[in-house]
């Protein structure tokens, strides 16, 4: 630990965030670990800077890794600190998020320890988290109606179809509901939910998908499920020692998902993509919707924190 470096200059376009079951990534370099603080606070966790050569080209790959509920899960799901996290990355130069999330199955053939790369969120969070950017005098609106971006989805579908056979079953798309939590739903929910024709549940997905969407980043979740929640036949209610369990069980396949994934994005080929050059100017567009006289020079001061030179 005494080497590790409290700056990195490189450039660091690909962020993982790690949730529940996945606070590290083993078989990468640490080489430095940097605290970047933001107007909305500090990040869940010091970010880890890792590396390891390119499969394709040899050169080192560097990442940033953040653990969504710190170094030892000690943040519940409604107290991440989301727009720090979001912001803290997006100012490192991540332009592309691939969240890690364990989740509970709503559908029988989504059987625990399988993955779902979803397409589709529904929200069941309660509006006690913090979710944009965007208010005190600066008003905007980004589109979201489909919360993934469908390039890095695309990828990511890919390499998760690669590694099947080896251990690794995968759903290529899905809707998670994202609920508040911490506790987890009653029957009568989990059975609404699946009416809803809701494919996954987890407590993680929002606003971490809408703030990285208002920050030009790229994102995709990868979840991995880890229980049947509550509604299923054979009566055996989630709980946390089945969600830890499940995890810990299939943690290697996990990382050999998201590492296929960090391989594959670092290809020269899909430079334009992880730079996530179709995002760019978005939000100067959404973000411009209050006339400079009603603009509140404290809201001006964070987003051009977050977003340099875009407003005035
Ligand atoms: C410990 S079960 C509930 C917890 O697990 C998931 O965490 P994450 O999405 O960070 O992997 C879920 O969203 C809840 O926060
Ligand atoms: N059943 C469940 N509900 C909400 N979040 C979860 N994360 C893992 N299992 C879950």
């Amino acid at each position: 630990m005494a080497n590790i470096a409290d700056h990195f200059d490189g450039p660091v376009t690909i962020a993982v965030i790690g949730g529940t079951g996945l606070q590290s990534l083993p078989g990468f370099t640490h080489v430095a670990t940097v605290k970047p603080s933001t107007p909305w606070g500090a990040p869940s966790a010091p970010i880890s800077i890792l590396q390891h050569p390119s499969p394709s080209t040899g050169k080192p790959i560097s990442i940033a890794f953040l653990s969504r509920h710190g170094l030892h899960h000690e943040i519940a799901p409604h107290e991440v600190p989301v727009r720090a996290n979001i912001a803290a990355l997006r100012s490192i130069g991540v332009r592309t998020i691939i969240a890690f999330s364990a989740v509970g199955s709503l559908q029988e053939e989504v059987k625990p320890r399988d993955f779902v790369v979803p397409d589709q969120i529904i929200d069941r969070t309660k509006g006690i988290r913090p979710f944009t950017f965007f208010e005190g005098g600066m008003v905007g609106h980004v589109g979201f109606a489909d919360p993934f971006d469908s390039g890095v989805g695309a990828v990511v579908r890919k390499c998760g179809q690669s590694l099947e056979g080896q251990g690794v079953v995968l759903h290529d798309k899905g809707t998670v509901i994202c609920m508040e939590g911490p506790q987890f739903s009653t029957r009568a929910e989990s059975n609404m939910y699946r009416s809803w024709g809701g494919t996954v549940i987890n407590m993680s997905a929002l606003p971490e998908a809408k703030l990285a969407r208002e920050a030009e980043i790229a994102y995709q979740m990868i979840c991995m499920s880890t229980d049947y929640d509550c509604w299923h036949s054979s009566g055996e209610d989630v709980t946390v020692e089945m969600v830890m369990g499940n995890m810990k069980a299939n943690a290697e396949n996990a990382r050999r998902f998201v590492g296929a994934v960090l391989d594959e994005l670092s290809k020269e080929e899909h430079a334009d993509l992880v730079a996530a050059k179709h995002l760019v100017n978005q939000t100067k567009f959404a973000g411009s919707m209050t006339a400079a006289p009603g603009r509140s020079a404290a809201a001006l001061e964070k987003l051009n924190w977050l977003f340099p030179g875009y407003f005035q």
